[in-house]
């Protein structure tokens, strides 16, 4: 089976993380594990949701892509995306728009780009809210630049990612379970 790496992109809030779960759960994707200089939300624990590093450490990873979102540095190495690909050749990510872009144009089709949005970007606060993101956190990431960005399709990614509507569950499911269809095509065995 040829290499994939599926690479959720798209809004704060917008369900990447929900969908990386969903992969990891019903396909056995494991999910890259990135760095950031965030701390830790409630109940995130590290080496499992990101390497959370300091302003120093995150500088000594070599990294494939790097990005700042809302204050923070963020970045997926090489060593965590080997660490991933020795398990499955089917893995995920999940990266901001401009990580997903640096994906689609060094490793080409090797990444299947996926952006979730949402109709009404109104319940993203409702979400982030249930989740338990503190409002200090919540208005800083509303406020960023990034996620003025992320709202719609970047221009850079139009033509090259799949876009899934995460309103209703069920129907993203099914959006999902269609794009690894077409994505993965297993080779018949050899006699
Ligand atoms: N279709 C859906 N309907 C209702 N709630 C959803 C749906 N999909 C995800 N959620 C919920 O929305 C919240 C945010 O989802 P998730 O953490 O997956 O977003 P994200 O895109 O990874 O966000 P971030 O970039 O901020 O980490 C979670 O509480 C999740 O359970
Ligand atoms: N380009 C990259 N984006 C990344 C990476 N790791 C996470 N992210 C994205 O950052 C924002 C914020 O994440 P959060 O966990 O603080 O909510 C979100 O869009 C993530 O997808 C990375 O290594 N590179």
């Amino acid at each position: 089976m040829d290499r994939k790496i599926f690479v959720l992109t798209g809004n704060t809030g917008t369900g990447k993380t929900t969908v990386a779960n969903y992969l990891n759960e019903f396909y056995e994707m494991p999910q890259v594990i990135t760095h950031t200089t965030r701390p830790p939300r409630e109940g995130e624990i590290d080496q499992i949701d990101y390497y959370f590093e300091s302003p120093e450490s995150f500088l000594k990873n070599h990294y494939l892509e790097s990005v700042a979102y809302a204050n923070f540095q963020y970045g997926s190495s090489y060593e965590g995306l080997e660490r991933a690909w020795e398990k499955s050749p089917l893995i995920t990510i999940v990266l901001d728009t401009a990580g997903a872009k640096t994906y689609a144009d060094k490793l080409g089709d090797e990444a299947v780009i996926i952006f979730l949005t949402v109709t009404k970007t109104d319940e993203i606060l409702g979400r982030l809210s249930k989740r338990g993101d503190n409002l200090e956190e919540m208005r800083q990431r509303l406020e960023s630049q990034e996620y003025q960005r992320d709202i719609q399709l970047p221009s850079s990614l139009q033509g090259i990612a799949h876009v899934v509507v995460n309103d209703d569950w069920q129907s993203t499911k099914m959006a999902i379970d269609n794009i690894v269809k077409q994505a993965v095509v297993v080779e018949p065995e050899e006699e």
